[in-house]
């Protein structure tokens, strides 16, 4: 059987009333707010934390330096309490479970985020991949990658839609699976590579999608917002 899949709204915006404007949209909705780079650093911690008041809160920062850094900056996130955080697999196991270790340390229990590895970004494809001197497909990547994050102590995983269902085949039907590159065609024109629909990443197996731009830039954001809500719920 095909479950729901949770809408997650990307507020991409350095704007602090844009940013309430479109968590009132989640609110009403629903969904799931997730806070980026380009907010936290325009507009500081503090804007962070007004918006997190009484919301579940995707603090994405895509954490990756050496093991220490990062088990300490987690440390200075608690105070935030983000129901998901996200790091980068590509900073590898021992980072991975300094991680994890600054997570079980540094939440009460029952507050703990879901650590989310990201896996391969959504705007690689197989030419960027060759780039930087990897040759698998992206397919193949994102399998080894979430492989070694979960086993070092990650929650769940960010991966494109395209590789859900393949994940789903080789990791099981419990593990988190974080999916965004969803557009409303299967093909675009921006800077998303691997992409698919809101009812083709449910219908692979997503646990959540993460939905920026095709709700933010809509002629009615929340009309869009309900739509593709709809769309998830089959
Ligand atoms: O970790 C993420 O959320 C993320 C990982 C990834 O591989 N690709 C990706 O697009 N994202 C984020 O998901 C959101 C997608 O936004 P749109 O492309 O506007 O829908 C952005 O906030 C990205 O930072």
């Amino acid at each position: 059987m095909v479950k729901n899949t949770g809408l997650i709204l990307a507020l991409d915006t350095k704007d602090p009333a844009q940013a309430e404007q479109w968590a009132k949209i989640a609110d009403a909705t629903g969904q799931m707010i997730k806070i980026g780079m380009e907010f936290t650093y325009a507009c500081g911690f503090d804007a962070v934390a007004r918006l997190a008041q009484g919301r579940k809160i995707f603090l994405d920062l895509k954490l990756h330096d050496i093991p220490n850094t990062v088990a300490s900056a987690i440390a200075s996130l608690a105070s935030v309490k983000p129901a998901m955080l996200t790091i980068h697999a590509l900073g590898g196991k021992d980072m991975i479970a300094a991680a994890r270790k600054s997570v079980d340390a540094n939440f009460l229990s029952g507050q703990k985020p879901i650590l989310l590895a990201v896996t391969v970004l959504t705007s690689m494809n197989q030419e960027n991949l060759n780039s930087i001197g990897i040759s698998v497909t992206p397919l193949e990547q994102v399998l080894l990658l979430g492989k070694m994050a979960l086993a070092a102590g990650a929650d769940g995983l960010v991966c494109s839609p395209q590789e859900v269902a393949y994940l789903r085949e080789h990791l099981g039907e419990d593990v988190v699976l974080v999916v965004p590159g969803i557009r409303m065609q299967d093909a675009v024109a921006d800077d998303q590579q691997r992409v698919m629909t809101p009812a083709q990443a449910r219908q692979a197996g997503a646990s959540w999608v993460v939905v920026g731009r095709p709700i933010t830039k809509a002629v009615d954001p929340e009309a869009m917002a309900k739509h593709i809500v709809q769309e998830l719920q089959g």
